[in-house]
């Protein structure tokens, strides 16, 4: 491979080309003369469109094909949502960099609609998470669900055709689009925490190859990483796969890092929540006692039921 070219796997979805074209843009600034190439590629889980997400199954729906793209060297590293992002890797390649974090949270869509509380009785709330499904369902047992599926434009589109009252999605994705006026309101953490990994950037590359670690480098964001990392190792202690009612959100106050986190029944019958506190440099291990905790106190039974069913 040529010394100044880095090839950037990437789906095709808009949101996944704004964050490829980030990427690239912040290592031409960053390296200049470095060429920088996009892979644009579609997965699995952007061709089948008509399944709801947790129906379909198998992990990194949306990544197989951009590792093997990196494997078989036709691309150098692959940009993900952070959330999206399967735990394990496959043998060779790994997660090198997680950029800064946009706004973490949920936000609420409505054409009509200011927030949730505003719904009236039996609105119907378009959202495929069942995250998001366990924390609103738990506030408002009245709102009625529809699965929602497609890329943020699909889904916005969905909304204006009159198909749901209102839809959830996450803040990050509509403020990359330029789509932030779009959102209602901005869901508190308090409200419906985020999923493990929201808002943030990873990037995945040949854990052997030196040449492109180093040019990544710069683009590492120190805090992020630690609440993401303290985020992902209570999902993994968890078991959780990316479709699981698990929330995760970690914020750093100077060296203390505070992760609250929750495991739910789909239809929020039931939730059990609770928060570690400690230095940030044991995010990982912080991550692992409150899924511990969470484990202990009954997550392990509603996770069984949800994998299960
Ligand atoms: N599951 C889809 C997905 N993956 C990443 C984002 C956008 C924001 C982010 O980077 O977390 C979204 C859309 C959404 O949940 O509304």
């Amino acid at each position: 491979m040529s010394e100044n070219i880095i090839r950037i796997a990437t789906r095709k979805s808009p949101l996944a080309m704004w964050q490829a074209e980030f990427v690239k843009a912040e290592l031409e600034r960053i390296h200049p003369g470095l060429i920088v190439e996009l892979l644009p590629m579609s997965t699995k889980g952007d061709v089948i469109l008509d399944t709801p997400l947790a129906k379909i199954g198998g992990k990194g729906l949306f990544v197989k094909e951009l590792e093997v793209a990196m494997l078989e060297n036709r691309a150098d590293i692959a940009v993900h949502s952070m959330k999206d992002l399967p735990i394990d890797f496959p043998e060779g390649l790994g997660l090198q960099i997680i950029c800064e974090r946009e706004d973490p949270r949920d936000a609420f869509v409505s054409n009509n609609y200011k927030s949730i509380s505003e719904l009236p009785q039996g609105a119907v709330v378009g959202t495929s998470s069942l995250r998001r499904q366990c924390q609103i369902r738990a506030a408002r047992p009245d709102l009625v669900i529809k699965d929602l599926r497609g890329n943020v434009g699909t889904r916005l589109a969905k909304l204006d055709s009159g198909d749901y009252d209102a839809i959830i999605l996450a803040a990050a994705g509509l403020i990359r689009l330029k789509l932030k006026e779009r959102i209602a309101s901005f869901i508190s953490a308090e409200e419906s925490l985020p999923a493990n990994g929201q808002g943030a950037v990873g990037i995945e590359c040949r854990i052997n190859d030196e040449r492109v670690k180093a040019l990544l480098a710069p683009l590492e964001h120190v805090e992020t990483r630690y609440r993401v990392l303290a985020e992902r190792a209570m999902n993994t202690r968890l078991e959780g796969g990316c479709q699981v009612p698990i929330g995760a959100f970690a914020e750093i106050n100077g060296d203390n890092l505070t992760l609250r986190g929750l495991v739910g029944n789909p239809d929020g019958s039931e939730i059990i929540s609770g928060m570690v506190s400690g230095s940030k440099v044991d995010a990982i291990a912080l991550g692992e006692s409150l899924a511990e905790d969470l484990l202990s106190r009954g997550a392990k039974t509603i996770l069984d039921a949800v994998y299960a069913s």
